[in-house]
């Protein structure tokens, strides 16, 4: 006879319909393919009368009771895309002292409570997947750990925003005012509940954080990524980049040098020869160069129900599989390493910078300053290399609310102590 899996939802709004309708339409499929039947036995929300996208199937309960699914003895594994962090957390952490695996989108939680709740699962002997929780529907962390399991990842590169990157995209090609791309992304459900993790660079941070701990076997703090978003750029600066052969994105870098990771989550330029600088609107792209593959770009959506869902369900199959063959809760990327951490902005390389202010001004700091600059279009220019010294006072001295200097992707001068000091700083004419 056919074993059926008891799947509990947390969670029916765009994730979670995306949950419901894949379910439905892959059930006979995963019955084919995988030997047993996933069986949806309850859903939990919050507000009980709320239209829904999707209706239920026939025999699904619906509760407000988060508290009676993650203790039902009849379920197995407990799927969660509520969000939140508290109320998240805590029924996680219910369901997996129930015994149950528990599969969840939630990023937000996992780049800060992830390590305990893996121990958690681990000493249960449940398991804990989040791949949907990192760029949307690109299977992106079981990439990591299945496909280098004998490699060295060198660096990492990813926009991993969806809706940062469709607001910039929209800017750049439409001419959209910020608002205006907001408001479209958000309609699209691309945008969290609240969008401020979004455009401020934090829920690309929480993101960057997990890849870390699956490329180099250790995640990132805040404190040491320090994210920037991008509500400070402009249509006219996207528009002026993309003229002079620049995209503007979201980027989030770490990569491994001298025995050090470097990291930075910023509003940068990408060169348009450049792949990452191709990746448009709601779609993701993490760049991934490892010493034995060499260089690969893993692109698709990075958010929206339909393909975040199929990242859900492609872990609930996993776990199920456990269940049937009782292999629950293997440690998947351990803490390996803790190399010293510090920002890509403390390295030496060059600039966009987009200012009204007149070109003679510009001249007469970067003369003043041993750098050089190079008019671009009305109101961009490209810096040479310049250290963080010369970055910080050349921002200082136009004044903040006067100019834009983004960093100019993958224009990084090492090693860092030939060229630190100001002093020594060498003019790289463009
Ligand atoms: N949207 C996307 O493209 C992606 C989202 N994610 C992550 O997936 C998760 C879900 O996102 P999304 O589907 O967009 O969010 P939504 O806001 O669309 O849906 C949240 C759902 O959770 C329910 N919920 C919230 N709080 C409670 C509570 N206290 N008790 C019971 N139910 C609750 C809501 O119930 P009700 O409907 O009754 O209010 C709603 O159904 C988040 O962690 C998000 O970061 C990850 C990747 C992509
Ligand atoms: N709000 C997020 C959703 C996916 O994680 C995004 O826009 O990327």
């Amino acid at each position: 006879m056919t074993q059926t899996i008891e799947v509990g939802l947390l969670g029916f709004g765009t994730v979670g319909s995306g949950v419901v309708k894949r379910l439905t339409q892959a059930a006979t499929k995963i019955t084919q393919t995988q030997g047993f039947r996933l069986h949806l036995a309850v859903v939990a929300v919050r507000h009980l009368n709320a239209p829904r996208a999707v209706s239920l199937p026939l025999g699904t309960r619906l509760t407000d009771s988060i508290q009676s699914v993650v203790t039902d003895p009849q379920i197995q594994i407990v799927i969660e895309v509520m969000g939140t962090l508290v109320t998240a957390e805590a029924a996680i952490v219910t369901a997996l002292k129930h015994g149950k695996s528990v599969i969840t989108a939630n990023k937000d939680l996992i780049a800060t409570a992830g390590d305990r709740l893996t121990r958690l699962a681990q000493r249960q002997h449940c398991d804990l997947f989040y791949e949907a929780s990192v760029a949307g529907g690109i299977p992106i962390l079981r990439t990591l750990t299945d496909s280098y399991a004998t490699d060295e990842v060198e660096q990492l590169a990813g926009i991993i925003n969806g809706t940062a990157n469709y607001i910039l995209t929209a800017m750049t090609a439409t001419g959209q005012s910020y608002g205006q791309a907001l408001v479209a992304a958000q309609a699209a459900g691309y945008a969290e509940t609240d969008p401020t993790n979004d455009v401020g660079g934090l829920d690309t941070a929480y993101k960057l954080t997990i890849l870390s701990q699956f490329a180099f076997g250790q995640a990132l703090t805040l404190a040491q990524l320090k994210p920037t978003g991008m509500t400070a750029i402009t249509t006219a600066d996207c528009q002026a980049a993309s003229k002079a052969g620049w995209q503007v994105k979201l980027l989030a870098q770490v990569q491994r040098h001298a025995g050090q990771l470097y990291c930075r989550v910023a509003p940068v330029a990408v060169p348009n020869q450049n792949a990452l600088s191709q990746v448009q609107g709601v779609q993701n792209g993490v760049a991934v160069t490892s010493q034995a593959i060499g260089d690969c770009l893993y692109t698709g959506p990075g958010a929206g129900s339909t393909a975040t869902a199929n990242s859900v369900l492609n872990d609930v199959i996993v776990a199920a599989q456990h269940w049937v063959q009782q292999t629950r809760g293997p440690v998947v990327n351990p803490d390996q390493q803790r190399l010293p951490v510090q920002s890509l902005t403390e390295i030496p390389q060059t600039y966009l910078l987009f200012t009204e202010l007149p070109v003679a001004q510009l001249q007469a700091h970067a003369n003043e300053r041993h750098f050089s600059i190079k008019r671009q279009n009305t109101i961009c220019y490209q810096t040479s290399v310049l250290t963080r010294l010369q970055h910080d006072n050349l921002v200082a001295s136009l004044g903040h609310e006067n100019v834009t200097a983004l960093p100019i992707a993958f224009s990084t001068q090492w090693p860092v102590a030939a060229v630190q000091a100001e002093s020594s700083a060498v003019d790289l004419a463009i």
